[in-house]
């Protein structure tokens, strides 16, 4: 988010679609999370309509690991996107929130027994499969409930992507799917078509995660389609739709310099293109799984200012309400992001500070040298563009509650997910004797 597109209102303080910060605080408390839902439906109409301009079939899927809560979901239902899941929390959380069960696709590299029952059972649209151990237990659970299921085989298709380790999901060592170089992914295929109850209606891969340029989704697109026709050639067999995952980055910071969604899209959907000349295979739908790129921008983390350490020579210490258990990624994968005193817009900036979290551990710094106007303890922050993986890694480390999740659209917010209690830090706990 660039800082000059916030707004302010006259009181210099920070307005979060339409309502001002302060007023979100002293209605709902620190550490908050708030989404201006606004943002989230806008970022959806940039890939919608960068997709309906391609001229390409089309699906997005909002891999909703980004963020998860019954009204998330709702807000993509309303948007008419499908959404995946990588549990069975996910798949409950959505099912409560009353999504279609027909438009998510169940991912994961160790889908239990039972998560694949409550997938089959509920009529998932289309199950991920990722290994041979997965192929073999949900032949199980279709022959058990005398039923049928569409699946898709994620592969891995031996691209690195130009991201954080931690983030990689596309190179050949990973946990995640069948491997294509050593034939892996083709053994997959003939054995899943053998399989009567199963339909592949496509393979899917996932490069990874908070990428800015488009070289990995090309390479990934020429791949997959060069595998479509050996396999047409060898097996007879031309997969309908190509998932291409996620992973569209997003700028948390000035230093961030992401392709947007139309931008992705038009290199994709270019060399698409071209591969399907090349190997004459016909132009198959297109899948896309961002979770980021939807969620991140709209997010922000506000937090109190409390207590401050000085250190002769040092960057001062600007310690705030919350830290690692709302939002563990700068811990994390060293994650950067942009923060301003949301209650003194106006002010100018004074000072660079560490803003520190709460909680007992050295590396729990929200932000590593911040510039900052003059604050004092009482003074609001607000972490900009945390929307993708803050929440949703949340915990409850040292015993902290974990927020209230507020949405704000049209000047109204309402609580999406209530602020925990202490009583429900102990709600599972049982006394020893
Ligand atoms: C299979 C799959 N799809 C989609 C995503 C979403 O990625 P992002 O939030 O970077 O768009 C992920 C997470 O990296 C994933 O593992
Ligand atoms: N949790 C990671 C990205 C998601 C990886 C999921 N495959 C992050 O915060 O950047």
């Amino acid at each position: 988010m660039d800082k000059q597109a916030l707004r302010v209102n006259e009181q210099g303080h920070l307005v979060l679609g339409g309502v001002d910060a302060t007023r979100l605080v002293q209605a709902y408390g620190t550490p908050l999370v708030v989404y201006d839902v606004a943002v989230i439906r806008q970022q959806i109409q940039e890939f919608q309509s960068a997709l309906r301009h391609s001229g390409l079939r089309y699906q997005i899927s909002y891999a909703s690991k980004a963020f998860a809560a019954v009204a998330m979901y709702q807000v993509i239902d309303e948007e008419g996107l499908h959404a995946d899941v990588v549990s069975g929390g996910e798949l409950y959380t959505a099912l409560q929130a009353g999504f279609p069960a027909s438009n998510l696709s169940f991912h994961g590299n160790n889908k239990s027994l039972a998560e694949l029952e409550m997938a089959v059972e509920n009529h998932v649209g289309v199950i991920v499969l990722d290994n041979f151990h997965e192929i073999d237990l949900l032949r199980r659970v279709l022959l058990a409930h005398k039923t049928s299921c569409n699946v898709m085989l994620r592969l891995t298709p031996g691209i690195t992507a130009h991201t954080h380790r931690y983030i990689q999901t596309g190179q050949v060592d990973s946990k995640f799917g069948f491997d294509v170089d050593s034939g892996q992914a083709t053994r997959a295929v003939q054995e899943v078509l053998a399989i009567p109850q199963m339909t592949i209606i496509g393979i899917h891969a996932h490069i990874g995660s908070q990428i800015f340029g488009v070289t990995g989704f090309e390479l990934l697109v020429k791949k997959l389609m060069a595998l479509s026709a050996q396999w047409r050639d060898q097996l007879d067999f031309t997969p309908g739709i190509l998932n291409l995952g996620g992973g569209f980055g997003i700028a948390y910071t000035a230093a961030d310099d992401p392709l947007t969604p139309a931008d992705f899209i038009q290199h994709i959907a270019m060399a698409l293109r071209e591969a399907a000349d090349q190997h004459q295979v016909a132009l198959p739908e297109i899948w896309i799984e961002p979770g980021r790129a939807i969620v991140g921008p709209a997010g922000y983390n506000l937090y109190s200012v409390g207590s401050r350490k000085d250190i002769p020579n040092l960057t001062p210490y600007l310690s705030v309400d919350g830290g690692m258990g709302d939002n563990i990624r700068p811990a994390l994968y060293h994650a950067k992001y942009a923060a301003v005193l949301a209650n003194k817009m106006d002010a100018p900036t004074q000072e660079t500070v560490h803003l520190a979290g709460k909680y007992c551990e050295s590396g729990d710094v929200l932000v590593d040298h911040l510039a900052l106007p003059r604050s004092e303890p009482g003074d609001l922050i607000a972490m900009l563009d945390t929307g993708a993986y803050g929440y949703s890694m949340a915990s409850n480390y040292n015993r902290n509650p974990r927020p209230a999740v507020i949405f704000v659209e049209d000047g109204l917010a309402k609580v999406v997910v209530r602020r925990e209690t202490y009583a429900d830090l102990v709600r599972l706990d049982a006394r020893y004797e």
